[in-house]
């Protein structure tokens, strides 16, 4: 066999290769590379190995990190003196309907408290930028109908545009495709719907806006676990759901009754974020558990589900969404924002994993000829 330029595979060392790498774990998804299927090519030609990696979610703040333990993983086989690595990133096809995806969105995930207050929707709009900031393209839906808060803290206001087949633009805002009931009436006017209007004003919502290419669509849902979170979480082809809640026992037990919920309708929970984990003092550096400690942990485990990321409860979490500004985008360096990018990347690797464990022995994503997706 000859690789590129005609030079010769090395079989045995790219088995070799194959092993070595294939045995690394994911920190994210949690698994091997190997079970994960994420090694595309691994072959040895010539003394230099040549690595293709392709995951399944987004990973732009971890990819040198990768890269540097792929090749130094290649360069302990013996005989093998360079390695040249790339990595790519395809999402999942989660989200269909009777089959059918909502068109250009692949994957919906639905962010959700059983608790109002907990900090979800300042939760949405950070993991839907660190999810954009990793390489993803990504919506944000403000299903919190009652208390639309995503335009505020987008700094986001147009009305939008309506085109010739009546489906709405999505706002852009920081680079997301957004859409929002606040765009469109004024608070004062949702507060007094009642439940079927707010189901059917929000699935008006979701199908007449023209989504464009969404890796992942993030959806701000309405705090509780009455009837309207039921009907949407039902309605919704959503593909995972991730519940957000601070440690305190009051808290928790709602989000209990959370992911209660989503199980009743079949909606994988993908995992637990704690927000308001622990205060740090912005004048001595105290650290001070607030609301009670190791909540989000106990309610992950019980639940066999993961804890995807802890954000501290911070001053600047708070300034930088009243802004318009949220911190993954106002401060993109700073150790939250860092936190938001790890969560998300955990967070869209643990719906791959999801995605695989349940349907399929293979990956389900299928690369046409030109390098297009061909289920896309
Ligand atoms: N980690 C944090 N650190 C500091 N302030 C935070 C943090 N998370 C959220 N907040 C603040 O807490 C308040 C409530 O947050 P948010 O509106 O995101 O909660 P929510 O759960 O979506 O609320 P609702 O149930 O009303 O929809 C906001 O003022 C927000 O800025």
């Amino acid at each position: 066999m000859f690789g590129l330029f005609g030079k010769k595979i090395d079989t045995a060392r790219s088995e070799a290769l194959r092993n070595a790498l294939g045995s690394l774990v994911d920190p994210h998804a949690g698994e091997t590379l190997a079970d994960a299927h994420f090694i595309e090519r691994a072959e040895v030609v010539g003394d230099e190995a040549q690595i293709d990696v392709v995951l399944d979610y987004p990973a732009a703040g971890f990819e040198a990190e990768l890269t540097e333990l792929l090749e130094r993983t290649a360069l302990q086989i013996e005989g093998i003196k360079s390695a040249k690595t790339t990595i790519a990133f395809v999402s999942p096809l989660g989200s269909s309907q009777n089959g059918k995806p909502l068109p250009g969105v692949r994957n919906i995930i639905a962010v959700a408290s059983g608790k109002g207050g907990v900090g979800k929707s300042t939760t949405s709009v950070n993991l839907a930028l660190a999810l954009a900031a990793e390489g993803a393209t990504v919506g944000l839906l403000d299903a919190d109908i009652y208390g639309p808060s995503q335009p505020l803290m987008l700094g986001a206001k147009e009305t939008p545009v309506v085109d010739e087949q009546r489906a709405m633009q999505p706002v852009m805002a920081h680079g997301l495709q957004t859409m929002s009931i606040g765009y469109l009436i004024d608070d004062a006017q949702a507060m007094v719907w009642r439940g079927p209007m707010v189901t059917s004003a929000l699935m008006q919502l979701l199908n007449d806006t023209r989504w464009h290419d969404l890796d992942y669509l993030i959806v701000d849902m309405p705090p509780g676990t009455g009837d309207i979170q039921l009907t949407l979480a039902q309605k919704v082809p959503v593909a995972g759901s991730v519940i957000v809640t601070t440690p305190q026992d009051i808290a928790l037990i709602d989000a209990r009754k959370a992911i209660t919920m989503f199980e009743k309708v079949n909606v994988p929970v993908l995992g637990v974020i704690e927000n308001m984990s622990v205060h740090v003092c912005s004048n001595c550096g105290h650290v001070e558990p607030i609301f009670g400690s190791g909540g989000g942990e106990k309610l992950a485990s019980e639940n066999h589900i993961d804890l995807l990321g802890q954000l501290p409860l911070d001053l600047a979490i708070r300034t930088d969404v009243d802004e318009g500004w949220p911190t993954v985008v106002r401060d993109s360096e700073s150790v939250n924002a860092l936190i938001y990018r790890q969560t998300a990347r955990k967070l869209a690797a643990a719906l791959g994993r999801h995605l695989r464990q349940d349907h399929f022995d293979g990956p389900n994503i299928s690369i046409d000829e030109d390098g297009g997706d061909a289920d896309g």
